[in-house]
């Protein structure tokens, strides 16, 4: 059945008892949550509690054992990577992995490339224009031509959520978009982010900067040894005694 996701309350994304394991390690345990259009969602929890092995669930690079995903009212759950990617699904990763012998823009003109369905009628915009108006927009316009290996660590950063944001995604995942950042920096890829929560596009963030996580999330959820062990506003998150427990070692 197809959902109305027209309606603001209708979830973006349903996660329906997922559960991962590897071997006989059991890494997700029954997670069910629903997602709704615009959110913007923070998932915490400690080292190898399974934030990684949700969204790898999510985006499609693994497979779950057992349980249901479904986006935009479409059941993916057994679709590749690349066609939930097409569906709407970006990712951007932790270390960015840019192609390193294209300029910034070039590395843009992929992820638009990728982005585009085989067939359909031409884009109102030529690429270029499109890319240069994403790199625009994450303040990168300057370095539109300038060799990725040229670019310092925030820039980077911003050229991964900008290859994300070229895939035309209606869910973005953050993966630790600020891990090694300065306050300062944080703050601006922070800023970014909320403005592209403020144009309508979910995003879940994963982020060990607990600061940066509960300033970004109307909601956040914390996986404790693959299972849900805290779910709502951040403040609730944060000071329920399992979460501390769990992810502050309290
Ligand atoms: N491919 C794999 N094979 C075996 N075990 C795995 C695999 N991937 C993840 N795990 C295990 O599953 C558990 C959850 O890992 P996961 O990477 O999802 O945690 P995480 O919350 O993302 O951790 P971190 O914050 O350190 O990135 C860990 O115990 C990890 O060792």
């Amino acid at each position: 059945m197809t959902q109305d996701i027209t309606s603001v309350d209708a979830p973006l994304l349903q996660i329906d008892g997922l559960t991962k394991t590897f071997g006989g390690f059991t890494a997700l345990d029954n997670i069910s949550v629903d997602i709704k259009k615009g959110e913007r969602f923070g998932l915490i929890g400690p080292n190898g509690s399974g934030k990684t092995t949700l969204i790898n669930c999510i985006s499609g690079a693994l497979r779950q054992n057992a349980g249901s995903v479904m986006f935009c009212g479409e059941d993916i759950t057994q679709l590749p990577p690349h066609l939930r990617a097409r569906r709407g699904i970006a990712r951007s990763f932790q270390i960015p992995r840019p192609f390193k012998s294209m300029t910034v823009l070039e590395n843009l003109m992929v992820g638009l490339d990728f982005a585009s369905v085989p067939g359909a009628a031409a884009a109102a915009l030529p690429e270029e224009e499109v890319a240069m108006s994403i790199l625009a927009r994450m303040g990168l316009a300057a370095k539109a031509g300038a060799p990725t290996d040229t670019l310092s660590q925030v820039e980077l950063r911003k050229m991964e959520l900008a290859r994300a944001m070229a895939m035309r995604p209606k869910l973005l995942i953050s993966d630790e978009a600020m891990a090694g950042l300065s306050h300062s920096e944080v703050d601006e890829v922070l800023d970014l982010l909320i403005s592209l929560g403020d144009e309508d596009i979910t995003i879940i963030m994963i982020e060990h900067i607990m600061q940066a996580v509960m300033r970004f999330s109307k909601r956040m959820m914390c996986l404790d040894a693959g299972r849900i062990i805290a779910l709502g506003a951040p403040d609730e998150v944060m000071a329920n005694k399992r979460v501390q427990e769990a992810y502050l070692g309290t």
